[in-house]
């Protein structure tokens, strides 16, 4: 039972499916539960951020790195830094791009190093890289080999009904499970 917030940026639809998927993880665990917030909402949400167990950061790749609207967020969280209301909370991160690598490992690196500004406790993804003697990793859990997070390619003629393609959002879920199960571990266990 533990109250997880995926705070996300779309700017096409694909990265919000990734942040949907990740909250039926989240409410896989039972008793847990996710709030959705969309980095353009973000200004009257604050408080489910910091009364939350977990926070899962989101974001397209865009030129390699984080969306600007993502690294918006990102600054707006200057405001409280020094306050520190996220310490001791879970972290976790999700990206989305267009190419299969795409330096997407670039977004997830600048939101390990953001939890760690604010003092927060990184969850990588433990699902173990797809492997495949054939070369074909379609169809696999964790197909682009992650560890840090969960990892999703769209290709970019597709819409968000499509891609990212359902591998992808099953290990996205699978991270939202993660977080939720460590999330009761931490904060709700009688010491
Ligand atoms: C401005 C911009 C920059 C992009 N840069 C990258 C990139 O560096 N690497 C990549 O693989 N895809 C890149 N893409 C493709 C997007 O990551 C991809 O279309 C993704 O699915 C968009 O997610 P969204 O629909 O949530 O915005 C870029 C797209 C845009 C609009």
């Amino acid at each position: 039972m533990s109250d997880v917030v995926v705070v996300y940026h779309s700017g096409y639809g694909h990265t919000r499916v990734m942040a949907e998927a990740v909250a039926l993880g989240v409410e896989r665990h039972l008793g847990s539960t996710c709030r959705l917030i969309a980095v353009e909402d973000v200004e009257t949400q604050w408080e489910y951020l910091h009364r939350a167990d977990a926070i899962i950061f989101g974001a397209p790749t865009y030129m390699g790195s984080a969306s600007a609207a993502f690294k918006g967020f990102m600054e707006a969280t200057a405001a409280f830094y020094l306050a520190q209301p996220w310490r001791d909370k879970l972290a976790a991160g999700f990206t989305n791009s267009g190419c299969l690598c795409g330096d997407k490992l670039n977004t997830l690196l600048q939101m390990a190093v953001f939890a760690a500004q604010h003092s927060m406790i990184w969850v990588g993804l433990d699902v173990l890289p797809a492997r495949s003697g054939t070369g074909l990793f379609d169809g696999q859990l964790n197909r682009l080999g992650s560890s840090l997070g969960a990892m999703a390619q769209s290709n970019v003629e597709q819409s968000p009904d499509d891609a990212p393609p359902p591998e992808d959002r099953c290990t996205a879920a699978l991270l939202g499970e993660r977080v939720a199960r460590l999330a009761e571990r931490l904060h709700h266990t009688p010491i």
